[in-house]
């Protein structure tokens, strides 16, 4: 019997870099929120062999997937028996600040404990995310959570409003890397307010969601392409109530009230080379 999952995309609602780490990673305070908004993965149980197809959005196919790192990692656990044959449908754009990549490994590693009947719990099935990349772990459950240490620590916050969410996707991709690299820790600018955020969200309050949105990566990555203050603008001209770069972007979304609204924003609005999606909070 096969299996069929949906990997969803994360928007950040706040960023916030407390300190870099010798290791070169930084230590970050965020509140993360899966969006409907998601690639497919189907797997079935295949003897020795992972095998990998890919369609949709063109990402790579070969050993440096993240789905295929995820299947390797859990691979070591179940033996070299198990095998699967996995097919990922790609809709979430690439190298975009929605945590493609890192959502298909959570996926991966979640329907291969079920297919190989490894009966994993959360806290074993968490390890194995950070070793995959530092978004992993909030992917494995997604919703509505607090994010801290790398983003591997975890506080979930009750279910969000579904408010909706136009996302615009320039043609560029950015380096997380390059991004973290550029900030300059010393002169952040305005910072995200954590708890006003979290009160905002469980009081359902828009207006308040949006004057909360803050994500300190933005400054950086807008340096390197200021193109994204005009898609901002135009977001917010068309109607949106909060706009925000996603993670380290360069996609930049805008909260609406809900996902009607956001598709009729979606269809209206006139930004040529960019990807233009509606969705909502899930
Ligand atoms: C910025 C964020 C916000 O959610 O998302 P994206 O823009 O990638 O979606 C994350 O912090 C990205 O997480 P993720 O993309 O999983 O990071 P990884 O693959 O582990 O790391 C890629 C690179 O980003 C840098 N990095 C990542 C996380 C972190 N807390 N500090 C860092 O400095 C490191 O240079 C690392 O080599
Ligand atoms: N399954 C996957 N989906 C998307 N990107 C992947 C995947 N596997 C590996 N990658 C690589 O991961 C990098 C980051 O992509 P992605 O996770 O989409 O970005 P972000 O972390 O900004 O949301 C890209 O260079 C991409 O080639």
């Amino acid at each position: 019997m096969g299996l069929r999952l949906n990997a969803h995309a994360k928007i950040n609602l706040t960023l916030d870099v407390l300190s870099r780490r010798p290791d070169g990673y930084h230590e970050v305070e965020m509140i993360m929120q899966s969006i409907a908004l998601h690639d497919t993965l189907e797997m079935e149980f295949e003897p020795k062999e992972i095998v990998l197809t890919v369609s949709g959005v063109r990402v790579t196919a070969g050993q440096d997937n993240l789905v295929l790192r995820a299947a390797r990692l859990l691979q070591q656990q179940a033996g070299p028996e198990a095998g699967a044959r996995i097919h990922l449908h790609k809709e979430i754009p690439v190298a975009a600040g929605l945590a493609g990549g890192s959502t298909d490994a959570a996926a991966a590693l979640r329907g291969l404990n079920r297919l190989w009947n490894l009966g994993l719990g959360n806290e074993q099935l968490v390890k194995l995310a950070a070793q995959l990349g530092a978004d992993v772990s909030f992917c494995l459950t997604g919703g509505t959570a607090v994010a801290r240490g790398i983003g591997e620590i975890l506080t979930p916050l009750p279910p969000a409003p579904a408010f909706g969410v136009v996302l615009v996707k320039p043609a560029f991709g950015v380096s997380t890397a390059a991004v973290y690299r550029g900030l300059d820790l010393a002169d952040l600018g305005r910072r995200p307010d954590t708890p006003a955020m979290v009160g905002a969200l469980q009081k359902g309050d828009l207006d308040l969601v949006a004057r909360n949105l803050c994500n300190v990566l933005e400054s950086v990555t807008l340096k390197l392409h200021p193109e994204l203050q005009t898609i901002k603008e135009r977001l917010q001209e068309a109607g949106c109530r909060g706009v925000l770069m996603s993670g380290s972007g360069p996609t930049v979304f805008g909260l609406t009230a809900d996902q009607k609204t956001a598709g009729e924003i979606a269809r209206r609005i006139n930004l040529p080379e960019c990807r233009v999606l509606a969705a909502f909070m899930v």
